[in-house]
């Protein structure tokens, strides 16, 4: 059985130290992932795609908690996971989502200047390590920040399927998540972004920017992909096989 909200940690920090705990959004439908369930239960490498990404987080001897917040008529999450606390608290979009787990983290007394690290559950390739990189990044911040990748490639722009222009791709990075923000200033951003119904918020990131500040971008792995269409559940699979 999960613990409670209050439960105290097995990894406590020293009390000076704020803690940081993992809120997973968790209640997509996965629409573009093409499978018969949503994609966090899909089967892979002989599990569901969710049980992965709570291996990697359960890897990470700093976080205090784990939480999912699922769909409010979620069918399909196990009745329980050792360490992990779920809330169906699931909004209509992932913004309105991790704005509901972070109220209940709120509600739970988990202080505002507590870190909470969001994840997506469809992000089930990410590692201890880059976790840990993260929080090891971040802690010292005076804003907070999110695991990042250069872009690699080539960055076009276009219009009517054919190309308007290249784009300068140096300082261009693609977003990944764990991201990091103290609880008391996402749920202030959140809140903010929540009057105009999350309208062009994608990330945590992105409602912190405006509030006019500038996250830390943390270098991650090409290979902490959210799997997303139809053809990354075998890529997923093939990076998680290789890793036993
Ligand atoms: N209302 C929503 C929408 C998304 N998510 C979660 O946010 C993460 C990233 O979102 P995305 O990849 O877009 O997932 P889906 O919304 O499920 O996918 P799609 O857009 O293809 O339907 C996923 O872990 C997903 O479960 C969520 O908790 N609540
Ligand atoms: C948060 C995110 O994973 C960062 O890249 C991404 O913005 C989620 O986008 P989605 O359209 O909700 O999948």
């Amino acid at each position: 059985m999960a613990p409670p909200m209050s439960a105290a940690s097995p990894f406590p920090a020293p009390p000076s130290l704020p803690r940081c705990h993992a809120l997973l959004p968790c209640a997509g439908t996965g629409s573009r992932a093409g499978a018969p369930l949503p994609k966090q239960y899909q089967p892979v490498a002989g599990r569901p795609l969710v049980q992965h990404t709570l291996a990697a987080l359960r890897g990470v001897p700093r976080l205090d908690r784990i939480v999912v917040v699922l769909a409010p008529d979620d069918a399909h999450w196990p009745a329980d996971i050792d360490g992990v606390q779920a809330l169906r608290r699931g909004g209509a979009t992932r913004a309105e989502t991790v704005f509901n787990g972070l109220r209940a983290l709120r509600e739970a007394g988990v202080p505002d200047t507590d870190w909470v690290l969001v994840h997506d559950a469809a992000r089930c390739l990410v590692t201890p390590e880059e976790v840990t990189a993260l929080i090891e990044a971040c802690a010292g911040d005076p804003v907070g920040g999110l695991l990042a990748l250069p872009l690699p490639d080539t960055l076009k722009d276009e219009v009517d399927g054919r190309v308007a222009r290249t784009i300068e791709r140096r300082h261009k990075w693609l977003a990944q998540t764990p991201q990091m923000f103290r609880l008391g200033e996402l749920l202030d951003a959140l809140s903010e972004a929540r009057a105009t119904g999350f309208e062009g918020i994608t990330d945590e990131a992105s409602a912190i920017e405006r509030t006019g500040r500038r996250p830390r971008l943390v270098e991650g792995r090409a290979s902490n992909i959210k799997v997303t269409y139809p053809h990354d559940f075998a890529l997923a699979e093939a990076i998680l096989r290789s890793r036993t």
